[in-house]
């Protein structure tokens, strides 16, 4: 297995490979491996390359989903997959079910992710770079156990990840590593495939774009609608996932003091600026909000609930609102029950004019930047190259130790990190 970025073995000439326009040969040995956990190791001798910066050859890429239902039938067993071992109560899961049932049992993800790698393969062609996509899921068909089968029956070893996740926490980083450790052990792959990742692309360009497009057009489409409306009448509400606010905690490596809402809620605040700038809208109130909360009620998780938040706003003077959901890059159920549902029909309640923004979802920009990311590795490009719109990236590509770890459900061996 390959470790580029544990030891220089082949690094020159890989370079030189490079500068030749060919794939670099393979390095030494995985940066990801599970070999890499060093029991009774100091934290320090732990520690390894934040950033791959020699050039790595990969076989093919993996994209990897959530993984939805396709059907009425599938709609409990995806629930139970999603929930194992989490104590999320039955009303919940009767709730959520439902939400799925209203959309006759279909969730429009997968289709969205089978999109998504067809307009990768499609920007991977267009560029020349010979990189077959992947796709697997965590909760549902295709499961990552097939999806790595396919790839090795290929002859395909090596494999960088992409995740369709793009901040920092246990649900939204570590938990797809860990997803991608148990696969390799399921399939009996663990001592012949390979699987890096790319780092969390919360500030890519890629990512960022479609959000400032969307608060642009969103907030123009409010003035124009009401000409007596005023600017600072409008807040712009970005929306992500609530999470326990212990996993919050825990999001990100614990050395870089993040504070209560860990990485995760730093990621969101720092790019909801980037987005308001540079959609020339920082005159106009904005904040950062949650939805989608589960767990019994007992636990805390990140709050204000964006419906809290919406009925708030009318005294303090708001009329309209631009829902962004900064934290999802496809309109799946969350955005699709959550936002156009629930969220849309609070504003309306409190008499707010309302526009959801667009995600991500096949935006050429977003696109791009997942293969811009891709050959970041390729390539090894340096840190100080790579692309990033807020002063937090870029983002690790080897996670540290203990990163986004799950006080709750315990420690699980996780791929594409540092152990523990
Ligand atoms: C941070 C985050 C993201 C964003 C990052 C990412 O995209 O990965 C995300 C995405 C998604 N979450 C999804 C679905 C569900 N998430 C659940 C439960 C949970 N999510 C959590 C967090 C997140 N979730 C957490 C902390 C729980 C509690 C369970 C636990 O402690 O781990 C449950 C169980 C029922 C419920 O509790 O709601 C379901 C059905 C779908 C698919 C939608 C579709 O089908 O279209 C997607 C994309
Ligand atoms: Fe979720």
């Amino acid at each position: 297995m390959a470790a580029a970025n544990l030891g220089s073995t082949g690094a020159e000439s890989a370079d030189r490979d490079v500068a030749r326009g060919r794939k670099p040969a393979p390095a030494a040995s995985a940066p990801c491996a599970p070999g890499a956990i060093v029991p009774g190791a100091t934290p320090a001798a732990q520690q390894g390359p934040e950033h791959v910066t020699e050039p790595v050859e990969y076989d093919a890429i993996l994209l990897a989903g959530f993984g939805g239902p396709e059907g009425q039938d599938d709609v409990i067993p995806f629930l139970r997959n999603v929930t194992s071992g989490r104590g999320i109560p039955d009303e919940r899961l009767e709730e959520v079910a439902h939400h799925y049932r209203h959309f006759g049992g279909v969730s429009p993800i997968n289709q969205q992710n089978r999109d998504l790698k067809a307009a990768l393969e499609a920007e991977l062609a267009r560029r020349g770079v010979d990189l077959p996509v992947i796709w697997g899921n965590r909760n549902w068909d295709p499961y990552l156990n097939d999806a790595l089968r396919e790839a090795a029956d290929a002859g395909a070893t090596r494999l960088i990840a992409i995740a369709t996740s793009a901040y920092s926490s246990y649900s939204s980083c570590r938990q797809y590593r860990e997803d991608f450790a148990d696969a390799l052990a399921d399939t009996g792959l663990g001592e012949t495939v390979q699987i890096d990742k790319v780092g969390q692309f919360f500030d890519h360009p890629g990512f960022v774009t479609p959000f400032v497009e969307g608060v642009r057009d969103g907030l123009a489409k409010l003035l124009a609608d009401d000409p007596e409306l005023a600017r600072d009448q409008v807040e712009v509400l970005f929306a992500t996932h609530s999470i326990p606010s212990t996993d919050a905690a825990k999001s990100g490596p614990a050395e870089r003091g993040f504070g209560e809402g860990g990485a995760y809620a730093a990621q969101h605040l720092a790019v909801a600026e980037v987005v308001m700038r540079e959609a020339g809208a920082s005159d106009v109130p904005w904040q950062l909000v949650y939805q989608s909360r589960s767990g019994p009620p007992s636990m805390p998780w990140l709050e204000p609930d964006i419906n809290d938040a919406i009925a708030e706003l009318p005294a303090a003077g708001r009329r309209a609102v631009v829902i962004v959901p900064l934290g999802f890059v496809s309109d799946h159920m969350e955005v699709l029950w959550d936002l156009d549902n629930e969220a849309l029909e609070s504003a309306e309640e409190h008499s707010l004019a309302a526009v959801r923004v667009p995600t991500p979802g096949t935006h050429p920009a977003y696109v791009s930047g997942l293969v811009d990311l891709v050959l970041e590795r390729v390539q090894g490009t340096p840190p100080a190259e790579r692309p990033r719109m807020t002063e937090l990236g870029p983002w690790y590509d080897v996670c540290r130790p203990g990163c986004c770890e799950n006080v709750r459900l315990g420690f699980r061996p996780a791929l594409a990190g540092i152990a523990p």
